[in-house]
């Protein structure tokens, strides 16, 4: 039987008296990829933030390939890949600079594909030559998600990765996704509110309410599962939309 790759056994966290996460158990198998939904303010990045150890939880147990994801070792850490929901970037280096500083802390770091993924993304010279801090939202977005690639992760963890880009962009980097990442075998996770992005790659999704996951399970076999019956009795009832659903769980 596989072992999950990522475990979280009764995560509890509040900020304040306002309890975010409630005694959350969820488990993350390899190669799958998870969408990760819930309302604004849900959890979702509090949740992903407790399963990386970036922030601690109050109680219960994170582990992460079985270790303690308070003690991850370095080999543990270079399989994983973080694009956070704000910007972490070092804004006063040049994009250069600063993949170059981070290929130097992985033991593996792609380069052909971290260039590919530069030249195709639109990192021309003078623009990998300038501060971070002077690209535009979008442009540092791209800039996160080629970091977050860099090392060849096997367990990736994105914070709505495709806010800041515009639609050529986010068909950019789901391509990206699908053929580079999830081909691979790669296991991913990542939030967002763009349903129908989620629908071209996520094979399930969790949804996060109440500070636990409410409902998880294949896309399409939620979305076949989940009717609405229209009009009298006996008529034949319609499937739901993925924004349907989601408006019915997570309401
Ligand atoms: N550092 C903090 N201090 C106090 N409250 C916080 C902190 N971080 C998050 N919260 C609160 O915890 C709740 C969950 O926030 P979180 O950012 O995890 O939600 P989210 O589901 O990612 O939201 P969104 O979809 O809007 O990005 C919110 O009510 C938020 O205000």
């Amino acid at each position: 039987m596989n072992t999950p790759i990522v475990r979280l056994s009764s995560v509890r966290k509040q900020f304040g008296s306002t309890p975010v996460l409630n005694g959350l158990d969820w488990q993350v198998m390899p190669g799958q990829v998870i969408g990760l939904l819930g309302r604004n303010g849900a959890g979702k990045s509090t949740l992903l933030e407790c399963l990386l150890g970036l922030r601690e939880a109050d109680g219960g147990a994170v582990t992460i390939y079985g270790e303690d994801v308070n003690a991850l070792s370095d080999a543990t850490r270079a399989r994983i890949g973080y694009v956070p929901q704000k910007s972490d970037l070092f804004e006063w280096l040049t994009p250069r600079q600063m993949l170059d500083y981070f290929k130097a802390l992985y033991p593996r770091w792609n380069d052909a594909k971290v260039d590919a993924l530069l030249e195709r993304w639109g990192f021309d010279l003078p623009k990998l030559g300038r501060a971070i801090s002077k690209l535009s939202g979008g442009e540092q977005q791209r800039l996160a998600i080629i970091r977050a690639l860099g090392p060849d992760p096997e367990l990736l963890v994105l914070d709505e990765p495709v806010s800041a880009l515009d639609p050529v962009g986010r068909r950019e980097f789901l391509r990206e996704l699908i053929d580079g990442v999830i081909e691979r075998g790669t296991t991913v996770v990542f939030s967002t509110h763009i349903l129908s992005d989620l629908e071209r790659v996520a094979l399930d999704v969790a949804f996060l309410k109440d500070g636990r996951i409410a409902l998880q399970g294949q896309l399409d076999e939620l979305l076949e599962g989940a009717h609405r019956v229209v009009g009298a009795p006996g008529v034949r009832a319609e499937p739901l939309s993925l924004e349907d659903l989601f408006i019915e769980v997570t309401q």
